[in-house]
C-alpha cells in the first residue's frame, strides 16, 4: 500500500464569510510517487486546492494532511519543506541575479550548509538540463528555460510533493512537452508525488490519475483513459476532450470497431493496425 502524501478530508473553503463556497466537502488522496492531474473549468477551485496544500490558505471546514501532518498555523513551516510549487508566470518567481543565486535562495532561507548548497545547485540544474546557464541572468532566459530554473529551485529543497499550477501554460507546444518530459524524469529520479493543475489535454493524458473538479466539488477521479471515456459528461461540465478520443468516436460511427480507448495518435494507429491485420 502506497503512502498517502496528501489527504483532503471533507474540505470546504471560501475567501470570506460573505463569499460563496469555492470548495465544497472535497475529499481525495494523493499517494507517494504518483502523477496526478487536477482539471476543471475556470473557477472550479483548482488553484485554491494548491494553495491549501502548502498552507497559503486554511479551510473553514474539514482537514488537510500532508505526509501525515495536519496543515495548521504551527505546522506550515514543516509542510512547506515537503511541498514545492511552480506557478504559471516564471517572471514572478525569480529573486536571484543569476540562475545559481536563484536556486540557492530557498536553501539559504532554510539554513542549508554552503557545501551542501553548492552540490545541490549543480545536481538540480543538471536534472533540468540548465547546468550551462548557472551564471546567466534569469531575465535573459526563454520562458521554458525560466520554468526549468523555477523547477530546479524547488527541487533544491527536496520536496516530497511538486505542484505545477498551470506552469506550462505560457509555453509553446514544444516548450510544454520539454518541460513535461523533464518533470517526468525528475519525478522518477526523486520519487516525488507530482500534481499538475492544467487545461492542457496532452499533459493530462500523460498523468497516472486525474481528479476532475466541477463547481468546487470532486466530480470524478480515475485514470486518464477512464476519464476521457466520459466525453459527453465532460463537455457538459465545460471540459474539452482530446482530439484522438473524438476521432475514435467518429471512426466508430463509420463502423470501424475500435475496442480500446486510445489516448494519443500512436495508440490510435496501433488500434487501426490491429484491425487491419485481422482483415
Ligand atoms: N483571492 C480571492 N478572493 C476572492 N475570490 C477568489 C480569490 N481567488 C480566487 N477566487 C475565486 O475562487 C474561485 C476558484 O478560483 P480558483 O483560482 O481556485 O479556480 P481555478 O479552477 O484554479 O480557475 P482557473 O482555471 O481559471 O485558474 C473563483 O470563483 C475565483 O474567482
Amino acid at each position: 500500500m502506497r503512502n498517502k502524501l496528501v489527504e483532503f478530508k471533507h474540505v470546504s473553503f471560501r475567501y470570506g464569510d460573505d463569499q460563496p463556497w469555492v470548495l465544497k466537502d472535497c475529499s481525495f488522496c494523493i499517494y507517494e510517487n504518483e502523477w496526478v492531474a487536477i482539471i476543471g473549468h475556470n473557477g472550479s477551485g483548482k488553484s485554491t486546492i494548491a494553495k491549501l496544500m502548502n498552507g497559503l490558505l486554511f479551510p473553514q471546514e474539514g482537514e488537510i494532511y500532508i505526509n501525515g501532518q495536519l496543515v495548521n498555523d504551527t505546522s506550515i513551516w514543516n509542510i512547506r519543506k515537503d511541498v514545492g510549487m511552480v506557478f504559471q508566470n516564471p517572471d514572478n518567481q525569480f529573486v536571484g541575479t543569476t540562475v545559481q543565486d536563484d536556486v540557492a535562495f530557498g536553501m539559504e532561507n532554510r539554513g542549508f550548509a554552503r557545501e551542501d548548497m553548492l552540490k545541490r545547485i549543480e545536481q538540480c540544474l543538471h536534472a533540468v538540463g540548465m547546468e550551462a546557464y548557472r551564471l546567466t541572468e534569469p531575465h535573459r532566459l526563454s520562458g521554458g528555460q525560466k520554468q526549468r530554473v523555477a523547477i530546479a529551485s524547488v527541487l533544491a529543497i527536496s520536496p516530497k510533493i511538486l505542484i505545477l499550477d498551470e506552469a506550462t501554460s505560457m509555453l509553446d507546444p514544444k516548450g510544454r512537452q520539454e518541460i513535461l518530459s523533464t518533470v517526468a524524469d525528475v519525478q522518477q529520479q526523486h520519487a516525488l508525488s507530482l500534481i499538475t493543475i492544467t487545461h492542457d489535454l496532452n499533459e493530462v493524458t500523460q498523468s497516472e490519475r486525474v481528479i476532475v473538479m466541477n463547481e468546487g466539488e470532486v466530480w470524478n477521479e480515475a485514470t486518464p483513459r477512464d476519464i476521457f471515456k466520459e466525453k459527453t459528461a465532460l463537455r457538459k461540465i465545460g471540459l474539452d476532450v482530446p482530439f484522438v478520443a473524438l476521432l475514435t468516436d467518429e471512426l466508430r460511427e463509420q463502423h470501424i470497431q475500435i475496442d480500446n480507448e486510445p489516448l494519443n495518435h500512436e495508440e490510435l494507429l496501433e488500434e487501426l493496425w490491429t484491425l487491419h491485420s485481422k482483415m
